[in-house]
């Protein structure tokens, strides 16, 4: 595979108003990996896909995809870029096939081997089956993997995908998680966004946090995962009172749960001995619930601090995604 960056952004900034979306946003994606862009609502994701795409531009930095850019080549800056920002519309009287019809005759794809491409594409996502139903009738978690279809249609090497599991179901959203697993598996580089640190880190090798559209972690997945504070749980006990003088003794970091109850951090093993202590002292225990990951935990961290404050003590921000 080329040394080529499918995505070489350097330095992206855009503003509307007095509002810097992104802020001098710097992110490396290698051919083959699967990258994530994590962060809040208004982080400034989107904004970022849509510059990639070419749909706004810039207002300082440089971009280029698999080594093109956008004053230089024009619109080929987009050969083999292909994905959805936001959700992908359709024809809802239309059935799904028909839809991936009428784009490749768009792409100028005709006869046997645009049938077979979109029988292909339909199959890639586990739409076959149901192609020749009007898309109105389908599952929002179908419609984005109709999405998926289309992008695929033009046969990319790098797919963008805005927010793909937002608004899914559970099945939804593993459905969505196994399609992106196995298109990575095939060599496609995917770049998506995503406001749920439990998507990304399943699925991708490394992650540019944002936060107000500043980078506020840049690296692997598995860097992140170094860094985590424990994990913490939500524990409802018959006596609050006790139970937290019995986990302070037992050296725990225990709180209030905004919505009641005990928050306890600490691992696995610490959490277990928690239990055992506060039976042997008479207390019952009315439910225990894993409530954040430990990465879930950073990820708060990182994105809801107050805005002046300073960011988590993590590694500076790396700038090289790593190749798989
Ligand atoms: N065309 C626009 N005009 C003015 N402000 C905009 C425009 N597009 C985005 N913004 C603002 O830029 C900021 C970043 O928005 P963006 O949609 O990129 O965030 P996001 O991380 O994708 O969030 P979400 O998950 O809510 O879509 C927000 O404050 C948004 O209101």
């Amino acid at each position: 595979m080329s040394d080529v960056l499918a995505v070489n952004a350097v330095d992206l900034t855009k503003t509307f108003g007095p509002l810097t979306a992104v802020d001098h946003i710097s992110l490396q994606v290698a051919q083959g990996e699967v990258y994530g862009v994590l962060g809040p609502n208004g982080a400034g994701k989107t904004t970022l896909l849509r510059m990639l795409f070419g749909l706004i531009r810039p207002d300082g930095g440089t971009l280029e995809l698999f080594g093109r850019s956008w004053p230089r080549d024009g619109v080929r800056a987009l050969d083999g870029v292909a994905g959805f920002i936001e959700s992908p519309k359709f024809y809802p009287g239309l059935s799904g096939r028909r839809n991936l019809q009428l784009l490749a005759g768009l792409d100028g794809l005709d006869g046997p081997g645009a049938a077979a491409r979109v029988d292909d594409v339909l199959d890639a996502v586990d739409l076959l089956g149901r192609d020749r139903d009007k898309v109105r009738g389908y599952s929002f978690g179908m419609r984005q993997r109709l999405g998926v279809a289309a992008a695929l249609l033009r046969a990319p090497r790098l797919l963008v995908l805005d927010e793909p599991a937002n608004g899914l179901d559970p099945a939804g959203i593993r459905d969505m998680r196994a399609l992106v697993k196995r298109l990575a598996g095939s060599g496609l580089t995917v770049l998506l966004s995503s406001h749920d640190m439990a998507e990304v880190e399943q699925i991708c090798d490394d992650v540019t946090i944002m936060r107000t559209g500043q980078v506020v972690y840049h690296g692997s997945i598995a860097t992140l995962r170094e860094q985590a504070p424990a994990q913490a749980h939500r524990l409802a006990t018959t006596d609050d009172e006790r139970s937290t003088a019995v986990a302070h003794r037992m050296g725990l970091d225990v709180t209030g749960a905004a919505d009641g109850g005990l928050a306890v951090r600490g691992s696995q093993a610490q959490v277990d001995a928690l239990i055992a202590a506060l039976v042997t002292a008479g207390i019952g225990l009315r439910g225990l619930a894993l409530s954040e990951t430990p990465l879930e935990a950073l990820f708060f961290m990182l994105t809801e601090s107050a805005p002046d404050a300073p960011t988590a003590d993590l590694e500076p921000a790396a700038t090289t995604g790593a190749r798989r």
